[in-house]
């Protein structure tokens, strides 16, 4: 059984004041494997950000399924959403999404507080954590005091730090440059390596040739999908970068 199931996903906006509709997902399948890395690219607008709040439980679909572990997210009862969310998906966003009042440490153990974990449990597993992603030395300070490379790293312990069963990440490298892009990426394909399921949406092909299978997502559907194989990043990169221009030079069909 797939570890993540997309089920004929549709998602239609309806906006507040008229009629007017928009159908930002129109017919979504796919599925991903436990231990699986795998990237969605596709244009501005093409439902890529629509799709990973459907999954992340931030939004729900017009009609279809999305299935974790064989469970029908749309059948988690209001109340517990928030808690399933904190202790089975693991956040990475563009923008880092950090408290800027707390400590590097206490963005970190945040979700962990919030499930009331003791608080021994915290710190045994906070430091294996903070030491894979070289920012031991920050923990005390505050997020203003470091780079934007340290804080999508302290980002992505906080997402790590509950053992998500899959990390959601939208944009993880859109706002750092292009030597912080690079070290996040080696970050999480380590974490992938170690066995960690990761789902990201990504504009740049080389951090989608960091992931093992790429889906192109257009006018809401999966469209084209492409695996890594035994192919290098660089090989990858230019297979990643031929799909897109294929894709969007062509009006219908497959590669
Ligand atoms: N809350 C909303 N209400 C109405 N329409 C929306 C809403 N959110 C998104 N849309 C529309 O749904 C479509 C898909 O948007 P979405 O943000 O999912 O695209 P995207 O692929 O993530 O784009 P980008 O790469 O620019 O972030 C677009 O046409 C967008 O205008």
């Amino acid at each position: 059984m797939a570890l993540l199931e997309i089920k004929n996903l549709k998602k239609v906006y309806t906006a507040r004041f008229s009629a007017q509709q928009t159908e930002a997902l129109s017919t979504v399948n796919f599925s991903v494997e436990e231990g699986e890395f795998v990237s969605i690219m596709g244009e501005s607008g093409s439902g890529k950000t629509t799709l990973l709040n459907i999954i992340s439980t931030l939004d729900d679909a017009t009609s279809g399924e999305v299935y974790l572990d064989g469970n029908p997210l749309s059948k988690i009862k209001d109340k517990e959403v928030s808690a399933f969310r904190r202790s089975t998906l693991g956040f990475v966003f563009q923008d880092f999404n950090l408290l800027d009042n707390f400590s590097i440490k206490d963005n970190i153990l945040l979700p962990l507080v919030l499930s009331k974990t003791p608080i021994e449990e915290m710190e045994a597993r906070l430091a294996p954590i903070v030491r894979n992603l070289g920012i031991e030395a920050h923990i005390h300070k505050y997020p203003y005091e470091v780079s934007g490379g340290q804080k999508q790293r302290v980002a992505v312990a906080r997402a790590l730090i509950t053992r998500p069963k899959i990390i959601l990440a939208d944009e993880p490298t859109g706002a750092l440059d292009s030597k912080a892009s690079q070290n996040l990426m080696e970050i999480l394909k380590g974490i992938n390596e170690e066995g960690q399921t990761i789902l990201m949406v990504t504009h740049s092909t080389r951090a989608a040739s960091f992931s093992k299978r790429v889906l192109f997502i257009r006018d809401g559907s999966v469209y084209h999908e492409i695996y890594r194989g035994g192919q290098t990043a660089d090989e990858f990169m230019d297979r990643i970068s031929q799909s897109l221009t294929v894709l969007s030079s062509r009006g219908e069909g497959h590669e």
